[in-house]
């Protein structure tokens, strides 16, 4: 028998490719509006300082191949076949959307790249794929929320965060902190009750308790340089507020557990940022690495995509 084939649309942020995408990528992340020279010179400045351009563009697409590899070989009931569909350049999320249907496909699901819902974050890819699913007709498709409490995933963390600390002396162990950071998002999210902290919050915990961390803490990172206030408290003063803790830490393991790929804000924000900060402190400053297509991390998402279908 035939088996069915069911389009896998898996959406991100997406990055410039090169150097000439900055302006149109950023314009896009502005809604349209030009940012300023001096914010066009600020990110071109941090994209030279990680190398030129992100390596988000070759992961984000592994990350596709492999989870669709992955289905593919968990189940024969379905094909399934990959779309990338990226938020603020191309392929875009629409286009992607639209080949499928060309493709001949009926029946689609989505995931985003990103473990926890928001309204500003998961919400907004999901609602473009929908609108233009509409607008095609005969085209269903199942969009996931979020994913970030799928044991595969909390596992992966918390595998990471063992090793780190099986690499710190077993006496200097209780001087460590580990930093549990995701993407800041202006505070008004608040107000209509979006659970973007609490899923964020709930992660945490569950990576330290598997882990039995004794020091933890949970903070956000690269918040925007608007009017508005972000979401707090920033990575950069959750460090210092640690330091003055008595107990003197030595060692600070970061987690950035909203992203899922070696990035720019891991990269530059994380590795440089918080790390310039923990060692102008006398610290000493330790960053697993990102899932990028680490089994573990590919299987939390196979699961979940595979759980729509039940
Ligand atoms: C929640 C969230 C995630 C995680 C969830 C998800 O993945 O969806 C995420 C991921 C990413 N964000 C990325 C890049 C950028 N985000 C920006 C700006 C912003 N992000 C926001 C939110 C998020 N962002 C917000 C509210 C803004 C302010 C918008 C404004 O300015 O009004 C800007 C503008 C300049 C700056 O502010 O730095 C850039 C360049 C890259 C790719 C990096 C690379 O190329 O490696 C990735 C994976
Ligand atoms: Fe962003």
């Amino acid at each position: 028998m035939n088996q069915k084939k069911i389009g896998l649309l898996v959406m991100a942020y997406g990055t410039p490719y090169k150097k000439e995408d900055i302006v149109p990528y950023y314009t896009a992340i502005r809604h349209g509006h030009r940012p300023s020279d001096e914010q066009i010179a600020d990110l071109a400045r941090r994209y030279e300082a990680i190398g030129g351009t992100s390596p988000l563009a070759e992961l984000t697409q592994a990350q596709a191949n492999a989870l669709e590899k992955r289905l593919n070989e968990q189940q024969s009931v379905y094909t399934f076949k990959a779309y990338l569909g990226l938020k603020y350049i191309h392929p875009l999320i629409e286009d992607a959307v639209q080949q499928m249907h060309d493709d001949g496909i009926d029946h689609a699901v989505s995931i985003a790249l990103a473990p926890h819902y928001s309204r500003f974050s998961v919400q907004a890819y999901t609602d473009r794929a929908q609108k233009k699913a509409e607008e095609i007709g005969e085209f269903t498709m199942t969009s996931i929320k979020s994913w970030y409490d799928q044991p595969h995933f909390i596992d992966f963390w918390v595998r990471s965060v063992k090793d780190q600390l099986a690499k710190i002396p077993e006496e200097e162990r209780d001087q460590t902190g580990v930093l549990f950071t995701a993407h800041s998002l202006p505070k008004k999210i608040l107000k209509n009750g979006d659970p973007y902290p609490d899923q964020i919050r709930e992660t945490a915990e569950k990576i330290a308790d598997q882990a039995n961390l004794l020091h933890y803490t949970q903070a956000w990172q690269s918040a925007g340089k608007t009017g508005d206030p972000w979401l707090g408290p920033d990575v950069l003063n959750q460090i210092r507020t640690l330091f003055q803790q008595e107990e003197h830490f030595k060692h600070f393991i970061f987690c950035p557990i909203g992203f899922v790929a070696e990035h720019l804000e891991v990269l530059f924000d994380n590795d440089r940022e918080c790390r310039t900060l923990v060692e102008s402190l006398g610290g000493i400053y330790h960053r697993p690495q990102m899932p990028d297509t680490h089994p573990l991390f590919i299987d939390a998402l196979a699961s979940t995509v595979l759980n729509t279908f039940e």
